[in-house]
């Protein structure tokens, strides 16, 4: 169970504070199980304050030798260096988490070791608000008691799927992983659409996040094709048929398997690199 393990986050940041503030609010994990790492004093600070109780330190190494569960949230960039600071300190056993986009959980194991069991996982940002989508691939080693601490810890900030074809991480890195981007973008350029109708844009603003929003929701709770429900807004000779006319023209769902696959191209790169 996640709440007798002892976690230490590798890298702090954006996802890393998401992760631990899920579960410090979910009460899966109390505060003095949790230790987390960042270089710099004013980083460690901000986590100081943001969460009261949780070791912040600097020493990698340390952070990981009584942990029972190490979660790697750096960069890819940072991880090299990282890895080889903390491999001669985790015991054998410790379930290494790891987020780093395209890195595989055999790269991982030649990193830290390779009898450790690894959990590879591609978490969203939405997670800052319970709200993420994360994949989950086990390696090698991990047992599904190691999957089943993956699952706890990513439940805690929204849903959780596992994927067991390791390969298809990079389209979840694709498509979840960076999607948030994606969506951001559209409510961008609907935000936009809607001042150049003469709409004000705090007005168009808070109308599109609602509508991303109510959609998601609606089709979530629904259960519904979405072409069904695209189908109850769209009258015969109405408004929205005249939309989709203009994002069929333009390309919409090409442009979005063109946009995914050049986002799992790179995480593959990544994973190579
Ligand atoms: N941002 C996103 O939307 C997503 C990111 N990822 C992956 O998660 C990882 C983290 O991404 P973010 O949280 O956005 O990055 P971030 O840059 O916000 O956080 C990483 C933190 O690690 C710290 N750090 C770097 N080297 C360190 C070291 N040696 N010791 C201690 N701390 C160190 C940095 O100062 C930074 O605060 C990346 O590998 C990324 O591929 C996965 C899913 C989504
Ligand atoms: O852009 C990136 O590389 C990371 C991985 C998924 C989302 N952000």
């Amino acid at each position: 169970m996640l709440s007798d393990q002892t976690l230490t986050v590798l890298g702090a940041g954006n996802i890393g504070r998401a992760l631990i503030g899920g579960l410090l609010r979910g009460g899966d994990l109390t505060a003095d199980r949790i230790t987390a790492t960042r270089r710099s004093e004013a980083g460690l600070d901000e986590l100081r304050q943001r969460f009261p109780g949780v070791t912040a330190t600097d020493d990698n190494a340390g952070a990981v030798r009584d942990a029972s569960v190490v979660l790697v949230t750096v960069k890819p960039q940072n991880a090299v260096e990282l890895f080889a600071e903390v491999r001669p300190h985790l015991a054998p056993g410790t379930l290494v988490v790891s987020t780093l986009a395209g890195v595989t959980t055999q790269s991982l194991a030649n990193a830290l070791g390779p009898d450790l069991p690894v959990v590879r996982a591609m978490p969203n940002t939405p997670a800052l608000v319970d709200e993420g989508a994360t994949a989950i691939a086990p390696g090698a080693h991990a047992t599904e008691a190691h999957v089943a601490l993956a699952q706890e810890i990513f439940s805690a900030v929204g849903h959780v799927v596992e994927v067991v074809a390791e390969h298809l991480m990079d389209a979840v890195t694709g498509l979840s992983g960076s999607g948030p981007a994606y969506v951001f973008m559209v409510i961008e350029a609907m935000t936009d659409a809607g001042v150049k109708q003469g709409l004000p844009r705090a007005v168009a603003r808070r109308l599109s996040m609602q509508t991303v929003l109510g959609a998601a929701r609606l089709a979530i709770e629904t259960g519904e094709h979405p072409a069904v429900l695209r189908d109850q807004v769209t009258t015969p000779g109405g408004t929205t048929i005249s939309a989709v006319a203009e994002l069929e023209k333009h390309g919409l769902r090409s442009m979005f398997i063109d946009t995914v696959a050049a986002a799992t191209e790179r995480s593959r790169q990544l994973g190579e690199g």
